[in-house]
C-alpha cells in the first residue's frame, strides 16, 4: 500500500467536525460523534479520497463493520471499483454464516459474514470509523481470515489511543486519519 501521510489540513478538518460527547453512552466514556463530519460533503469526500489513496491497487474487497464502518467502506469500494463486504451484527444475515464474539468499550457483541463471502486469498481492507479497544477490528480480521481473506490493512477515521486498540492488532498494517 502507498504510505500516505494525512495532511495537517485534513487532520484539522476532521478534528473540527468530530463532536465530543462526555458521558455517552455511559458514564466514563467520551463518545466521538462523526455525524457533523458526515454532514460536511467536502470533509467526507476528503476522507474517502485519502483512504482511496491508501488502498488503491492493493485490495480486491473492502469490508465495512456494521454500522458506522459501512459509511466509509461503501463509498471507498465504489471509488476503488472493488467488492464491498458487509461485516454484520449477529442475526441480520441468513445462514450459512461465520461468526465471532468480541468485547466492546461499553458491552459485548457478535459479528457475522456469509460463509461463502470470499474467494481464498482475496485481499481485503477492513474499514471502521473508530479504533477503540480493538476488539471489534480484531474479531473482524479473525472472521475474514477464517473465510479465506488476506488482510491487506485496516483503515479507521479515528483512533482512541489511550484504549490500546493497536495492541490487539499486532503485525497488522493500520491507517488511522486522526488519533485522540
Ligand atoms: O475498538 P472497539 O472497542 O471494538 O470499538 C470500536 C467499535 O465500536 C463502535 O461500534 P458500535 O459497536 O458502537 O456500533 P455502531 O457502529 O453500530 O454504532 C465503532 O463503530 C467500532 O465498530
Ligand atoms: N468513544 C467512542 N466514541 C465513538 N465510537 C466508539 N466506539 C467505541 N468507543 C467509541
Amino acid at each position: 500500500m502507498t504510505p500516505t501521510p494525512v495532511s495537517d489540513g485534513l487532520s484539522d478538518l476532521i478534528r473540527a467536525r468530530v463532536r465530543d460527547v462526555p458521558g455517552f453512552p455511559q458514564e466514563g466514556v467520551t463518545f466521538r460523534d462523526i455525524t457533523p463530519l458526515l454532514a460536511d460533503g467536502t470533509a467526507f469526500s476528503a476522507v474517502i479520497g485519502h483512504l482511496a489513496d491508501v488502498f488503491s491497487g492493493a485490495v480486491d474487497a473492502v469490508a465495512g463493520i456494521e454500522a458506522r464502518g459501512f459509511l466509509l467502506a461503501a463509498p471507498l469500494a465504489s471509488v476503488l471499483g472493488c467488492s464491498l463486504l458487509t461485516v454484520r451484527k449477529a442475526g441480520k444475515l441468513p445462514p450459512p454464516v461465520l461468526s465471532a464474539d468480541y468485547q466492546l468499550e461499553y458491552g459485548s457483541a457478535s459479528i457475522e459474514i456469509p460463509a461463502d463471502a470470499l474467494r481464498p486469498g482475496a485481499r481485503v481492507a477492513v474499514l471502521d470509523d473508530v479504533l477503540a479497544t480493538g476488539g471489534t477490528a480484531a474479531a473482524a480480521c479473525a472472521l475474514l481470515e477464517r473465510a479465506g481473506a488476506t488482510i491487506t490493512g485496516l483503515g479507521f477515521l479515528l483512533e482512541l489511543g489511550e484504549l490500546g486498540g493497536r495492541d490487539r492488532l499486532p503485525g497488522r498494517e493500520l491507517h488511522t486519519l486522526v488519533t485522540y
